[in-house]
């Protein structure tokens, strides 16, 4: 089996064998034109704040490169591949032709023909005034969101095309989530996957919103419906099967099964084999995803969303996340660092992250004095802002990097936490919490974790996280195994109990999180966040 992951700077390929899972060989392609924040691709044209964007070549490029790259380091004879699965970012999505010709392929100096990367900030007035008429109408899919849906979702996005951009909307045939339009791609087959429509697309009980609900927020809005697929697919299905085209892309033969599109946290559930109620799989990388099949359907607030099969058929899919993790740290190497650490960290032969960790990581708990909230990209759950940005509280003239940097890990799992409780809360138990993606290497960082949030740590067995769960989703929509479960089974992975919480640590992390739950419902309710970041738009940064 083939996976492919299609990440936010990157897509990887896996070659997975389907017996036992074993990874047998693996490509990574960054791509060409990494997220577009500045100004469009071969253009002047300059992106206003919160825009995020990325090119539809330079996923096709992963197909072009990664995959043959990952069969030759496998060194199997292509022939023996019989499937083939991807995931994706989502909500990323794009306006295309009927035929799925990109539009920023047609008008290359207009930005809202460009595909929008998940984290596409600049929706949020939008998103605002979507809940504002949701609640005032009692919208009955309002619930299923935890009460609000996020500027990253398609019709936050989609409306905000048709006001700043209405010629680009109208000739907008196709509205896609570059999760299925890659499919589209591999197989020449228009199909809608249930996990992205059901979270971010907003489909709930068999329908998205109204006509009539869409009407209300403008009247050229009320079609829009009529650009998506209304036929979804279920995850592990087969979308169809790879076309000549595809095949001559990737080197794999014409004709293999090509599994139903999946976005990149859901998949990974499979690959952790954490596909039973209440498992919460935290996929952690430069953001977090909290995703768990559960038995039961219940208001979470702040929750992403709750979907009917939208992990695993015949389970509800609750989805949180945090909307910054791994890239606050990085924000924080590449602008908080002082060139003398850069130095220190290369002399002893590692990495800038390495190295304040290890210099965190002989500190007591709370040594350094401060507490931080890990807003520095908006809040996904439980507050559902993106107009909110980090905090850090007690800076002192004796604070160093390594201090600032320790809080802003802390920050991420009080933020966990505080997710994990709000679901406890609202009657959706979670039995265990595994952890995936790129922050494994960080052995503090997870130690931290299983602290704070004072329960022991599972952990995947593979850095391919998502890539291995699209191959487990790619062996059932080749027929190997029955369902996704069987499948996860036999080959995903997990390692339980590897993180063990320490009982004194976790009592002085119960005091900085009664701290951090003071600042969070403090700045929570935006009054200062909003007015600086108002005050930076209108002084046109
Ligand atoms: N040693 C480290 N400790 C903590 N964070 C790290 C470390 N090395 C890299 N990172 C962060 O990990 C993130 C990348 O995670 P990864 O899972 O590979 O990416 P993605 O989320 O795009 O799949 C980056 O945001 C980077 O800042
Ligand atoms: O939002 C989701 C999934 O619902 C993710 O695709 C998004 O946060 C991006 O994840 P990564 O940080 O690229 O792993």
């Amino acid at each position: 089996m083939i996976g492919v992951d299609f990440g936010t700077l990157s897509g990887r390929a896996v070659v997975v064998r389907v017996s036992d899972g074993a990874e047998l060989g693996t490509a990574v392609h960054e791509y060409t034109h990494g997220v577009i924040e500045d100004r469009l691709p071969g253009t002047d044209v300059r992106l206003a704040p919160d825009w995020a964007l990325q090119s539809p070549h330079d996923w096709l490029d992963v197909l072009r490169t990664a995959v043959p790259e990952a069969v030759a380091a496998a060194g199997i004879d292509p022939a023996l591949v019989i499937g083939l699965g991807t995931d994706f970012t989502a909500c990323t999505v794009l306006p295309a032709r009927a035929d799925g010709t990109p539009l920023c392929q047609e008008t290359p100096d207009r930005p809202h023909a460009w595909p929008k990367l998940w984290k596409h900030h600049a929706a949020q007035a939008h998103a605002d005034r979507i809940n504002a008429l949701a609640a005032e109408r009692g919208e009955p899919w309002l619930p299923r969101y935890g009460g609000r849906i996020s500027s990253e979702w398609q019709f936050a996005k989609a409306l905000q095309v048709l006001e700043e951009d209405p010629e680009v909307y109208a000739r907008t045939e196709r509205w896609i989530e570059a999760a299925d339009w890659i499919i589209w791609q591999l197989t020449g087959v228009e199909t809608r996957n249930v996990c992205t429509a059901g979270y971010k697309g907003v489909h709930q009980d068999g329908r998205y919103p109204s006509e009539d609900f869409l009407a209300a927020l403008h009247p050229d809005f009320a079609g829009f419906t009529a650009k998506l697929g209304h036929e979804l697919s279920p995850l592990g299905g087969l979308a169809g099967r790879l076309t000549a085209r595809a095949a001559g892309w990737t080197g794999l033969p014409e004709g293999i099964a090509v599994a139903v599109g999946n976005v990149d946290a859901h998949v990974t559930s499979a690959a952790a084999d954490a596909v039973r109620p209440g498992q919460m799989v935290a996929i952690m990388g430069t953001s977090t995803c909290h995703v768990m099949p559960s038995d039961r359907l219940a208001e979470v607030p702040g929750m992403c969303g709750v979907v009917r099969d939208g992990i695993v058929p015949g389970l509800w899919g609750y989805e949180a996340g945090q909307s910054g993790v791994g890239d606050i740290f990085a924000w924080f190497v590449d602008h908080g660092v002082p060139a003398s650490y850069t130095r220190a960290a290369e002399e002893r032969g590692l990495s800038v992250h390495a190295y304040l960790t290890e210099l965190a990581a002989a500190q007591r708990v709370g040594e350094h004095g401060l507490v931080a909230l890990d807003w520095h990209n908006g809040n996904r759950s439980v507050l559902v802002d993106h107009n909110l940005s980090g905090v850090i509280v007690g800076q002192t003239l004796s604070t160093r990097p390594e201090d600032v940097y320790r809080a802003l890990i802390e920050a991420t799992a009080f933020g966990a936490r505080m997710i994990v409780e709000t679901f406890e809360k609202a009657g959706v138990p979670v039995e265990e919490f595994v952890a995936a993606g790129g922050l494994l290497k960080n052995h503090f960082l997870m130690q931290i974790y299983a602290d704070v949030l004072r329960r022991p740590l599972s952990v995947i067995g593979s850095d391919q996280g998502p890539a291995l769960g699209s191959a487990i989703h790619a062996a059932v929509a080749a027929g190997a195994y029955a369902d996704i479960q069987q499948a996860a089974a036999a080959m995903g992975t997990r390692r339980d109990n590897a993180y063990l919480p320490d009982e004194d640590r976790a009592d002085a992390y119960d005091r900085l999180y009664a701290e951090y739950r003071t600042l969070h419902d403090y700045f929570g309710d935006g009054r200062m966040l909003h007015t600086l970041r108002a005050i930076r738009n209108e002084a046109g940064k």
